[in-house]
C-alpha cells in the first residue's frame, strides 16, 4: 500500500493536547535534569516563561497556509514574468533535536494572472518556520502551499541555513551553511529558468 504522504501538519489534537500545567512541569523536570534548582530566585518564572516562548515559537502549528497567504491579486497590466522575495531571514527548530535553525528564504514563482501580496510569501516561510522541521520538508512545504493556492505557472524555493545542532553540539562544525532548493511546473521543466533565479538571488555562476 502506498503510504499516506501528509503535506501539511494538522492543528493540534485539543483533546490529546496536554495542558498548561503539564508542559510547565515538563520544564521543571528538565531544569532538574540538567542539574538546575528550580526554586532558585533566577529560575521560578522559567518554567512559564518557556511555555509561554514556545506558544510563540511554535504557533505554526496554529495557522494553515490558506489563511496566512489570504487573497490573490488579478489586475498586474498582463505581467506574468518572474515575481522573486529574497533573503526573507527566518528561523525554525530541527525535528531532530528541537535546536534552533537560522537562515534565509528564497522564493520565486511564475503567474499565472494571479499573483500575491508579497507580505504574504514572507508569513508563509514564517508559519512553517513556527513548527519543527527538517530543511527539506520545510523547503516542499512552502513550495507545495504555493502552488496549491496560487496555482502559478512555475515555483522556486531556496533555504540556506545554519543548524545550531551542528555548530553548538554534535560535530560541532561552525559556519556551514545548508542548500536547498526545489522546482515546481515550468522551473522544474527548465533548467535555464532555475539558473535564472540561482543568479537573481547571488547563488548562480
Ligand atoms: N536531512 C536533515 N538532517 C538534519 C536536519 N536538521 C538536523 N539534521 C540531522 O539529523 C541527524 C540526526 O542524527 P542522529 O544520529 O539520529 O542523531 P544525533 O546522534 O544527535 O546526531 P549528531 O548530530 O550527528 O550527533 C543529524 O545528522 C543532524 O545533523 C535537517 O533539516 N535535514
Ligand atoms: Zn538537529
Amino acid at each position: 500500500m502506498e503510504a499516506v504522504v501528509k503535506k501539511f501538519p494538522e492543528k493540534p489534537d485539543e483533546a490529546g493536547r496536554p495542558s498548561r500545567a503539564e508542559a510547565e512541569a515538563a520544564v521543571e523536570t528538565l531544569l532538574r535534569w540538567i542539574g538546575e534548582n528550580p526554586g532558585r530566585e533566577g529560575l521560578k518564572e522559567t518554567p512559564k516563561r518557556v511555555v509561554k516562548a514556545y506558544e510563540e515559537l511554535f504557533a505554526g502549528y496554529g495557522h494553515g497556509p490558506g489563511e496566512v497567504l489570504g487573497r490573490v491579486f488579478e489586475e498586474v497590466a498582463g505581467y506574468n514574468d518572474i515575481v522573486l522575495v529574497k533573503d526573507i531571514a527566518f528561523h525554525t527548530h530541527c525535528e531532530h533535536h528541537m535546536v534552533p535553525v537560522i537562515g534565509k528564504a528564497h522564493v520565486a514563482y511564475l503567474p499565472d494572472g494571479r499573483v500575491l501580496g508579497l507580505s504574504k510569501i514572507a508569513r508563509l516561510v514564517d508559519m512553517f518556520g513556527r513548527r519543527l522541521q527538517t530543511q527539506e520538508a520545510m523547503t516542499a512545504q512552502i513550495a507545495d502551499a504555493l502552488n496549491d493556492t496560487l496555482k502559478p505557472r512555475g515555483v522556486a524555493v531556496i533555504l540556506e541555513a545554519e543548524h545550531l545542532c551542528m555548530s553548538m553540539r554534535g560535530i560541532r562544525s561552525h559556519g556551514s551553511s545548508t542548500f536547498t532548493g526545489t522546482y515546481r511546473g515550468s522551473f522544474a521543466d527548465d533548467v535555464a529558468e532555475q539558473d535564472r533565479v540561482l543568479r537573481l538571488v547571488g547563488l548562480g555562476g
